[in-house]
Formats: C-alpha cells, structure tokens, sequence
C-alpha cells in the first residue's frame, strides 16, 4: 500500500473494505457497521443514503480521518487517511452539516483558515487563494470582509465550501449540502456544486436525506441498511431494490414525485449488489 496518496495509479479514490465500526458504552456494545464495502471511483459524486443512526455521518468522518474504524481498512488515494501528511490531508475537504464559520472571523480569514495554519505561505498569496475561491462559489468580492453574523443560510454555505475547497482538494465530503436552504436556495446550491464538480474534476461523497437532492447530484447512490452497503446503483437500479427500507424511502409520495422527474423513459435495471 503506498504512503504516498499520488503514488496509485487507482481509479479509486476511496476503498472501504470489511469496515466494523463499534461504539461501547457501560452495558452496552452497538455495532454501526459490520463488514461494510463500499467503493467510490474517482470522479463521481456518491451518495449515501439510509435510515437514522445507519452510520453515513460516521462513515463521512472515518474517510476524513476524524474517526478510525474498530476493524477493516479505509484508504484514500491509496493511504490510509491517518497516514495522510499536512499536504496529503489537504486531498480530502470537508462541508460539515453544520459547517459553522467560526464567528471571530470574518469571511476572507474563515475560508484562508487551513492556508495559514500552514504557516509556510505569504499571506499575499493567502489573500489571493481565498478570493478566488469566494469568487468560485459564487460571492462577490465584497462580502470577503463581511463578518457570519452578516450572511444568509445560502452565504454562509457557500462560504464554507469556499473553505472545503480552499487546499483544492480532489475528494470532497458533503454532509447534507442543502439542510437549512428553502427550495430555491437548495436548487441554486445544488447548481454550484453540480458547476465545481465538473469544473474541478471532483470526487464527491454526499450524505442527504433530500431526494431532490438526491436525484440532481447524484451519479451513484448508495444504500446503507443493515449495518452495511445494501446497494449501490444509478436511481432506478437502487429504486428497484425490494429491501423495506428502500420502498418506503424512494416509492413513499415524496420519492415519487422526485423520481417523476427523473428520465421517466429509462428502463429500470436489475440492481447490482453491494461489493
Ligand atoms: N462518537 C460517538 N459515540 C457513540 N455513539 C456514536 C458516536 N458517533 C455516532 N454514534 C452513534 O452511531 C450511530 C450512527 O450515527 P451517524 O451520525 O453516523 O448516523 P447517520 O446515519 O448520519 O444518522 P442521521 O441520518 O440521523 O444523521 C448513531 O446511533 C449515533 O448515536
């Protein structure tokens, strides 16, 4: 396995294999994942999705390296993300669901925050990064001195992925991108990163619970139930999954109307099993 996370010639960017992620507590012992696979190529945007408590935030952070599962292996790039370097963490960014900006801080210095902690860069070229990456996600120049308590919702996401993205990592984590947005803000969100994602050549996992959501971003979805991957699939080969929880989720009204607009005229395909 190399250390180095350039150093694969993989088309994956992450590999979860055999993963068990345990948390214990007096009296008691709950298993989240047992044996979970799960595989993202590089370049598509993988969501997961599952009932409450299924793990898909644990997971998200066990790929950032935050967390370290009780057994099986994560790599990133090829590395295990506790092995990954300053520079080699900077592959991996990170939107939090609740990506709060640090409030001290205004805009320009909440998005340079992981430049400077570097300590190496000029803060010339610091300013710069971080503008460019405000005028990336759609904000202009003069909201950089703007402090949070300034911002709408849909300002203070786009500042925070304007953060995530600041290191220019290739793989980024997006924890219910569009929670808190009304349904245009969520459209417009969902707009942008659909934009970077083709621009950058991004990876990118998701965790939503919004099928619009869903349905917009997706190139794959992946289904955790059961303490592991169900499924994995395009929408129609997930939707034609008989697992419970899949009917209810997808085929329930709301599923429905979301799917409706999704290219109705496709046949749907046998799905395919969970590697
Ligand atoms: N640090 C922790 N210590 C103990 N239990 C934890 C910890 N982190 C998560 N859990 C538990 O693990 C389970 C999975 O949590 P997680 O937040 O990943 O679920 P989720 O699938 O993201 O749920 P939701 O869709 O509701 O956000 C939950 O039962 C949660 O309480």
């Amino acid at each position: 396995m190399p250390a180095n996370p350039t150093a694969t010639d993989s088309d994956n960017a992450v590999e979860v294999r055999k993963l068990w992620t345990v948390f214990k507590s007096p009296g008691r012992e709950q298993v989240v994942h047992r044996d979970l696979d799960l595989t993202i190529r590089r370049g598509e945007v993988l969501s997961l999705v599952g009932g409450s408590g299924t793990g898909k935030t644990v997971l998200l952070r066990q790929i950032l390296g935050l967390e370290k599962p009780a057994r099986g292996e994560v790599t990133v790039f090829g590395a295990q993300p506790s092995e990954l370097s300053a520079a080699g963490a900077a592959r991996v960014g990170m939107l939090f669901q609740r990506g709060a900006l640090f409030s001290a801080f205004n805009v320009l210095d909440n998005i340079a925050f992981a430049l400077r902690e570097l300590r190496v860069l000029p803060d010339e070229l610091i300013r710069d990064t971080a503008m460019v990456r405000l005028q990336m996600v759609g904000l202009a120049p003069e909201h950089a001195h703007k402090m949070p308590s300034d911002l709408s919702g849909g300002m203070i996401k786009r500042v925070a992925l304007a953060r995530a993205l600041v290191m220019d990592p290739p793989l980024l984590l997006l924890d219910e991108p569009t929670a808190g947005l009304d349904p245009e803000g969520a459209d417009e969100f969902c707009d942008l990163l659909r934009n970077l994602h083709r621009e950058l050549g991004l990876t990118v996992i998701m965790v939503t619970h919004d099928l619009d959501t869903l349905f917009e971003l997706s190139t794959r979805i992946a289904v955790l139930a059961d303490q592991k991957v169900i499924v994995t699939g395009d929408a129609q080969t997930v939707m034609a999954h008989p697992h419970p929880f899949i009917q209810k989720y997808f085929l329930g009204g709301r599923g429905q109307r979301a799917a409706l607009a999704l290219h109705a005229e496709r046949p749907v395909s046998p799905p395919e099993e969970a590697k």
